[in-house]
This record gives C-alpha cells, sequence and structure tokens, in this order.
C-alpha cells in the first residue's frame, strides 16, 4: 500500500479510535454487511415503512443475533439498526418523541453490548489457548443514519429526487435531532449511509458544525453509474465536500453494484487522502414500492469477493458489504484483508493464563474460533 492516510493526531480523542483501528489493521478494515438483508434471511418481515428498524420495536434478539454474526464473520465495525429509523418515522407509528429517541439509543445500546460481549469472550478464549492471537480486533459502532429517501420508505434513497420545495434547511430540520441523539448513544462513530445528492451530504456536514459532534463520522454515497450520485450530482463533488469537514474521518460508497467501485475508489482517491469506505450491495435492483429485489445485474458472493484485494490497491480503507450480503460475504473478505496484512500489522496483547484458572464462557464462539479458512461455500 504504502499510501499516506490522513493523519487525525490533533483531532480529539474520541477520532482516536478509529484511527488505531485502521492502524492496527494494517491499513484496510473489515466492516459488517446487509443488516436488513441479514435480518430477513432470518425471518423477519420487514416490508413496512420503518424497514429494518421495526425489528428495534418487534425483534431487537435478531438485530443481536445479525451483529454477533458478523463479528464472527470478522466485522471490525458494526454499522447499528438505525438506518431507517427517524423520529419523525416513530411518530408516524404512534410513538412519542421520548419512546422514539429510547429506540434509537437502543439501536446502539444493542450494538455495543454484543460488539463487548463477544470481545469478552474472545479475550477469555485467547487466555485459555482456545483462540489464536491476531484473528479479531475489538470492533468499533457506527451508528447508521439514512437518507430522507430511507424516510420516505419508497426506495428514494436510489433517486435523490426530494421534489423541488426541499431545501437544505428542511433537510436540517429533519435530521438535526436524531443525529444529535445518535452522536451520544455511545457509539464510535457516526455512518451517514446511502446518501443520494450533494444537498444532503451539505446538511449532514453543517449539523455536524453546529451541533459540535464530538464523535467522528464517515459519510458514504450511492450510484447507478459509477460517475455521478445516484440524483446526478457529481461524485467527486460529494466527496471533496465530505472530506473537507474536521468532523468526517472517512468516506465514500456504499450500496452500490460492485462494477462501479473500483474506478469509484480511484476518483474519491484523487479528491481526498482520507480513508476511503467501500460496502457495495450484490448488484440487485431494489423495488421500493413492492419492497424487494430483482435479480438484474448481481453477480454473486464468489465474484463480488474476487474484486477484495483490488479495492484495496486502488485505495479502499475499510471494505465491507451492503444489501444482499451476509456474514459469507464479510467473512471471505475478512480472510483476503489477513491474508493481505501488512507487516506493522500488530496482534492483540492479551495476557495469557493457565487453562485451568478460567473456562471460555462460551462454548458456541469457541467453536467459531477456527481459523478464517477455509471460507463457506459462496455462490
Ligand atoms: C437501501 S433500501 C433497500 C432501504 C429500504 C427503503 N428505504 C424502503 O423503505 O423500501
Ligand atoms: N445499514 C443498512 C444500509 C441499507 S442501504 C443495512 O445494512 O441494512
Ligand atoms: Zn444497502
Amino acid at each position: 500500500m504504502g499510501r499516506a492516510l490522513h493523519l487525525l493526531s490533533e483531532e480529539p480523542e474520541s477520532f482516536e479510535a478509529f484511527a488505531d483501528l485502521l492502524k492496527r489493521a494494517g491499513g484496510c478494515v473489515a466492516i459488517d454487511g446487509g443488516l436488513a438483508t441479514q435480518l430477513e434471511q432470518h425471518g423477519a418481515d420487514i416490508k413496512d415503512p420503518l424497514w429494518s428498524a421495526l425489528c428495534l420495536i418487534t425483534s431487537p434478539d435478531l438485530i443481536r443475533k445479525v451483529h454477533k454474526e458478523y463479528l464472527e464473520a470478522g466485522a471490525e465495525v458494526l454499522v447499528t439498526a438505525s438506518y431507517q429509523a427517524t423520529l419523525q418515522g416513530f411518530e408516524a407509528r404512534g410513538l412519542t418523541q421520548a419512546e422514539g429517541e429510547a429506540l434509537l439509543q437502543k439501536s446502539v445500546t444493542i450494538a455495543c453490548e454484543e460488539r463487548d460481549r463477544f470481545w469478552d469472550q474472545y479475550i477469555d478464549c485467547l487466555r485459555l489457548g482456545l483462540a489464536e492471537s491476531g484473528m479479531y480486533r475489538r470492533a468499533l459502532i457506527a451508528a447508521s443514519i439514512g437518507s430522507y429517501g430511507a424516510f420516505l420508505a419508497d426506495g428514494s434513497e436510489y433517486s435523490g429526487d426530494y421534489g423541488p420545495d426541499m431545501t437544505k434547511t428542511k433537510l436540517k430540520d429533519f435530521h438535526r435531532r436524531r443525529l444529535s441523539v445518535l452522536a451520544d448513544a455511545g457509539a464510535d462513530l457516526l455512518a451517514f449511509e446511502t446518501i443520494p445528492c450533494k444537498l444532503e451530504a451539505q446538511a449532514f456536514v453543517e449539523i455536524l458544525e453546529e451541533e459540535d459532534i464530538q464523535i467522528p463520522s464517515w459519510l458514504v454515497f450511492n450510484s447507478k453509474d459509477g460517475l455521478n450520485v445516484v440524483n446526478g450530482d457529481s461524485f467527486d463533488e460529494c466527496i471533496a465536500l465530505a472530506a473537507n469537514s474536521k468532523k468526517v474521518v472517512a468516506v465514500g460508497i456504499n450500496c452500490t453494484p460492485p462494477r462501479f467501485i473500483d474506478g469509484m475508489i480511484r476518483a474519491a482517491r484523487k479528491v481526498t487522502s482520507k480513508p476511503i469506505v467501500v460496502y457495495p450491495n450484490s448488484g440487485e435492483c431494489y423495488d421500493g414500492i413492492k419492497k424487494e429485489w430483482i435479480t438484474c445485474t448481481g453477480m454473486g458472493e464468489k465474484h463480488f469477493i474476487s474484486h477484495v484485494a483490488e479495492w484495496r490497491e486502488s485505495g479502499a480503507n475499510l471494505i465491507g458489504g451492503c444489501c444482499r450480503t451476509t456474514p459469507i460475504t464479510i467473512k471471505a473478505i475478512s480472510k483476503v484483508l489477513h491474508d493481505q496484512a501488512l507487516p506493522t500489522s500488530s496482534p492483540s496483547q492479551v495476557p495469557t493464563l493457565q487453562k485451568s484458572e478460567k473456562s471460555c464462557s462460551d462454548q458456541t464462539l469457541r467453536l467459531n474460533f477456527v481459523p478464517l479458512s477455509p471460507s463457506p461455500e459462496l455462490h
């Protein structure tokens, strides 16, 4: 790799955890995959205006299960279930402001608890010699903030068409309180996801400044042509705008077909030295009215994985998956990144105890601590 990453040394302490994770990973970190996708794999019915956020009300344990699956697969950043969780959306469901805020906080608490539980168990297993040092790093929690289009619940985040009356002020009014609640909920960073237009990115970075948000953020955009974000605004301009904010530690692309990713990483790298985050979808198309995925140019997990080394080489610093990707995808990404890790990547420093001192607290976890290869079957 050898390329210089943006130095975060003068940023607040809360920014250091992100820089430290990147450093310890040798410059490229595995993040998680599709959350809603995996909830559906487990039988959740999220054909609802709240989409995956419905599970915060109906099945929080399923969210826990999915977070755990991604941790086991090697994800070093978990994105919370708050993508389509908005105060306005909860209000439309009959919830009070306080109840809505509690659900936002719950999305972060669930992810933090699963991260802590998984990490404690890994440390136990390491001490007992039941897991290999360096297999996992303590994950960071990124509180998801979907776009206004996500709230509209009709797939508008793939068009960015908010109508002629939309303004930056309206977008800021829509997002401000939710953003503050999530920023204070205990997450390590904010993940602004599937941003379809420059106006909304501008609204986000202005709120970050105006509210003096103390945890770092990443902003990721989606595209249908590999050149522009989905509403037609210049991708390069969106990346430059986001990267220009001191509150933003990474920029990139999500929920975009894999075939566009390499070119977009290269384009982003020309306008910023900040870390680049990519988490493509499978390449399938979404019908926002039926809330169903349609196979069109999907490439399958095997093909997706064949691009990971190239994305890293082109400048990606965090790589994961978005819609229609699963823990199988993330396990394979993690293996590629571990295999390619630079020598500077340091293993976890864990004191060694005798086997008799403690028993591994989770036998299931113990069974999962096998080396990251061989990977499960990819399609
Ligand atoms: C990224 S899309 C698949 C999210 C779901 C969409 N906002 C909907 O409600 O249908
Ligand atoms: N974090 C969300 C993104 C949807 S585009 C999810 O994985 O479901
Ligand atoms: Zn997605």
